[in-house]
C-alpha cells in the first residue's frame, strides 16, 4: 500500500501504454494519448478565456524566469473534474492530496527556466507553502497540443526531452525513496518558437490540500 499522498512505479505501470524512461536518478513516466483530442481543445479554450502571469515561489530576481500565463481550472467545470478523477486514478492518490489543477499558456518566446517543482526545505516560501499541506510529493502534467516549434520541457540532469504533444502525459516523483527532495527532477520548459503550448498539471502533496 502506498503512502498517502504517493503514487508508485507498480501503479502506473499497471496502466495500459505507461512507459517508464530508463534511469536510476529519477522516476519518469509517460503516457501518450491520455486525452482526447476533444477533451484538450476544451481545456484550452478555459485556459484562453481566464488567464493571469504566471508566477514562482522563492523568487530568484529573474523576471525572465517564467514567463507564461497561468489559468486556475475550477472542479465546478465538469471538464476539469473529469481530469482530476481521471489523475487520481491514474496515480493512486487520493484527491483530497492534489492541488487545484493549473494550465500554462506559452507565446512564442515564453518558458519556465530550470526549475524544480519542490519547494527548497530551508527557504522561506517552505513555512508559506508547505505548513499545511506538506511538501510537493508526484507532478503530472499533460501536454494540450502539438507545438509547431520549440516548447519542449528537457530534464537536464537525466539528459531527456520531452516533446509537446497532444493528450501525452508525463508524471515524476519530486522525491527519492527516502523522502528526500530529488534534484535530478530538475526541467526546463523550454522556449516555444512557433505556435502557443499548453498545458495542464497536477501536484499532488504530503497531507491533504485542506
Ligand atoms: O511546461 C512545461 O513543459 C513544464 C511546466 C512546469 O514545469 C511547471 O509548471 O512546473
Ligand atoms: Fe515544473
Amino acid at each position: 500500500m502506498d503512502e498517502p499522498g504517493e503514487s508508485s512505479a507498480a501503479r502506473l505501470l499497471s496502466h495500459p501504454g505507461v512507459q517508464r524512461f530508463p534511469s536510476s536518478r529519477l522516476d519518469l513516466f509517460i503516457l501518450r494519448e491520455f486525452l482526447s483530442a476533444e477533451r484538450c481543445a476544451q481545456l484550452i479554450d478555459l485556459i484562453e478565456t481566464n488567464n493571469r502571469p504566471s508566477t514562482i515561489a522563492d523568487y530568484n530576481g529573474d523576471d525572465a524566469f517564467r514567463t507564461s500565463s497561468t489559468c486556475d481550472l475550477s472542479r465546478n467545470y465538469p471538464v476539469v473534474d473529469e481530469l482530476a478523477q481521471a489523475l487520481s486514478r491514474l496515480s493512486g492518490i487520493d484527491l483530497a492530496y492534489a492541488e487545484p489543477l493549473q494550465g500554462q499558456r506559452y507565446e512564442v518566446g515564453q518558458e519556465f527556466k530550470a526549475h524544480t517543482d519542490y519547494f527548497e526545505p530551508d527557504s522561506a516560501d517552505f513555512e508559506k507553502y508547505c505548513k499545511v499541506p506538506g511538501q510537493r510529493t508526484w507532478t503530472f502534467m499533460i501536454y494540450l497540443n502539438d507545438v509547431e516549434a520549440g516548447g519542449a520541457t528537457r530534464f537536464k540532469v537525466i539528459d531527456k526531452m520531452i516533446q509537446p504533444e497532444t493528450g501525452k502525459l508525463i508524471g515524476w516523483n519530486n522525491r527519492r525513496a527516502d523522502g528526500s527532495c530529488n534534484a535530478a527532477t530538475l526541467h526546463h520548459a523550454m522556449k516555444v518558437r512557433k505556435g502557443r503550448k499548453y498545458v495542464i498539471t497536477q501536484w499532488y502533496r504530503e497531507r491533504p490540500w485542506g
